[in-house]
């Protein structure tokens, strides 16, 4: 690496002359490494070349730090083993060293070859010692200045390699919003704006979230609303005296909605169907997903509601943006408004201080599903419809208008005409939502695709409990087709795990129902809601027919002993009854 005095050589060659004007004397100055950085008159040659051969008392500066004044050359002690020692014709020599704080980066000569210069630097050697000193002063302080630019520099290198590195945009900027910097993330998240060089507005909105504040930088008529925070530098460095870190609103939603949400596109060929009116239904799933209109659907609890909700967004326009859910019932009322609309900072007691982005703003540009929208207070229901009619809205505590584009989807089970008659839901609310009404069937009006739906649940659930693909016995499908469903698809997906998990070898056969199905089966059970039967048991005091304990026990038997010959021979011998009498009572109960 080169010497200090090296890197400033033009500025140490100057003072050189400058000394040389002044004494008329010839100059020489080397650093460190005995390399002449500088020299005048006789000494003006090999400039740069390594003086070592005769740097004897150059070396003794060095290392002493002592001036010294050589009035008897040749026969100084310094001298005294110098190679060069008979040809060199110096007649007398004032070599100083300079120092940059404790070090010593150099040496100034004035060296005389003639009588004349002998003689001035004799008459004068005080004043020509003080004002080489100067001289060595101001070299030393270049050679200070320029060590803290070169720190200065390394300093900047790290950090523009860091801020390179950075996710988030990064953006140096001057007092008066010049952009001295800029990091790609920055330059991808603010399309539209030029950067380097242009001067740019960043202003606050007031809003705070998620403890960024909200800033809209502006430029070229463009404005992009970003989070971050600006932060003041307090000694500039090559500069700028601001650095504003900060994701634009996009980006901040697609963080939330990729923590919030799993990528789960799905087409209509993912909704198993192929009776009349599931090909119905979807025939219309197609035609409805392109526009934006809203769509209501409805239908018993785990039908599909929110499978057709995400095949209606991902088959349409709106695929690539966000698909938003929001589960209207099962969120406390009280958050339910921060939850849709968002807040600011400070907004009410009891939020998180920091804010939170609403999950319309999260589905602007895409699709946002408000499940159970029958369970909705009355209250949201007045902001809903207005948010709806104007496609606006401001988050809690905000003075701020926000402009959403957003696709509603609405679902629920319950009868939403029953509610407005009831009160409990607002006329106006529905005929906003029931834009494209879509009527889920439920399961046991399909009984034709329950086949088609085991066979896809078994397969997922064979690969999730990492065992080979399952199979189910005819008869075992035929009381599953036979059942009628109360909790719909999602009761029979419940079966299907259930199943599988009970099931010893690859084939699934009726020992694998469960109790419900079984008893729906074998008693012939009118009823398609077990909960019903459930309170009609408990009103007659845990009390229960003799005929029912006594299939349970003859099933409990077969499920032990199996339902080979041998195993019902076995199961009748620990019944204690006769073969025949088993087969009997079978008969009775399947
Ligand atoms: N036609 C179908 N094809 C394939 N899978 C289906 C079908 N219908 C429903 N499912 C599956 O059944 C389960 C329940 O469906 P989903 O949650 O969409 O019902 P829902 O009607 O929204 O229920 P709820 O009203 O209780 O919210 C999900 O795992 C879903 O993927």
């Amino acid at each position: 690496m080169p010497t200090v005095l090296k890197r400033i050589q033009p500025a140490v060659i100057k003072y050189a002359q400058i000394i040389e004007q002044v004494t008329r004397v010839d100059v020489e100055i080397v650093d460190t490494r005995l390399d002449r950085i500088a020299g005048t008159g006789i000494k003006n040659t090999n400039i740069s070349k390594s003086m070592a051969n005769e740097g004897r008392i150059y070396n003794y500066v060095l290392q002493t730090g002592e001036t010294c004044y050589i009035d008897n050359p040749k026969e100084n002690e310094l001298c005294r083993y110098c190679s060069q020692k008979e040809e060199c014709h110096e007649l007398t020599e004032l070599a100083m060293p300079i120092t940059l704080g404790e070090e010593r980066i150099g040496v100034i000569g004035l060296i005389c070859f003639n009588q004349a210069a002998q003689a001035r630097v004799a008459a004068n050697v005080t004043a020509y010692r003080e004002f080489t000193k100067t001289i060595a002063d101001f070299i030393s302080t270049k050679a200070y200045e320029y060590q803290e630019s070169l720190r200065t520099k390394q300093t900047m290198d790290v950090l523009n390699e860091v801020i390179s590195h950075v996710a988030e945009g990064v953006l140096l900027l001057r007092q008066d919003g010049r952009v001295q910097g800029a990091n790609t993330s920055a330059v991808n998240q603010l399309p539209g704006i030029e950067l380097l060089g242009h001067t740019v507005t960043i202003k606050e909105t007031g809003d705070t979230i998620l403890d960024q504040k909200e800033y809209a930088i502006s430029a070229n008529d463009r404005t992009i609303v970003c989070y971050g925070e600006m932060i003041t530098i307090d000694s500039p460095l090559a500069g700028y005296d601001h650095i504003f870190l900060f994701n634009n609103l996009k980006n901040v939603k697609s963080s939330i909605y990729q923590l919030t949400n799993l990528d789960q596109e799905q087409g209509v060929s993912q909704i198993i169907g192929q009776a009349d009116n599931m090909r119905q239904l979807k025939k219309q799933i197609r035609k409805v997903a392109d526009s934006s209109s809203t769509v209501l659907i409805t239908g018993e609890s785990g039908v599909g509601k929110g499978l057709i909700a995400r095949v209606i967004h991902s088959e349409g326009a709106r695929k690539d943006k966000p698909f938003v859910s929001v589960n209207c019932g099962a969120i406390p009322d009280t958050l339910l408004e921060s939850e849709l609309f968002g807040y600011v900072k400070g907004a009410f007691t009891g939020a998180d201080p920091r804010g939170k982005i609403g999950k319309f703003e999260m589905a602007d540009k895409g699709t946002i599903f408000l499940d159970e929208i029958g369970d909705m207070p009355l209250y949201l229901q007045v902001k809903l419809l207005s948010v709806l009619q104007d496609r606006k809205l401001s988050r809690i505590g905000s003075n701020q208008i926000i402009d959403i584009d957003v696709r509603v989807i609405a679902a629920t089970n319950k009868d939403l005409v029953t509610l407005i008659r009831e009160n409990k839901f607002r006329r106006d609310l529905y005929y906003r939502l029931n834009v494209i009404p879509l009527l889920i069937p439920p399961l046991r009006e399909r009984k034709e695709d329950i086949p088609a739906l085991i066979q896809l649940l078994l397969k997922k659930y064979s690969r999730l409990f990492s065992r080979s693909t399952m199979t189910m016995e005819p008869h075992t499908l035929q009381i599953l087709k036979e059942y009628s469903w109360p909790g719909n698809v999602r009761e029979l997906e419940n079966t299907i795990e259930f199943m599988v998990n009970m099931s010893d070898s690859g084939v699934l056969t009726t020992q694998c129902l469960p109790e419900n199905i079984r008893h729906y089966h074998d008693a012939g059970l009118p009823s398609d809601h077990p909960a019903e039967e459930e309170t009609a048991q408990a009103g007659n005091e845990g009390i229960v027919k003799l005929k029912d304990l006594e299939k349970e026990a003859i099933l409990h038997a077969l499920s032990v002993c199996g339902e080979t010959m041998e195993g019902k021979q076995e199961a009748a011998k620990r019944l204690g009854i006769g073969i025949a009498t088993l087969y009997r009572k079978l008969e009775k109960y399947r």
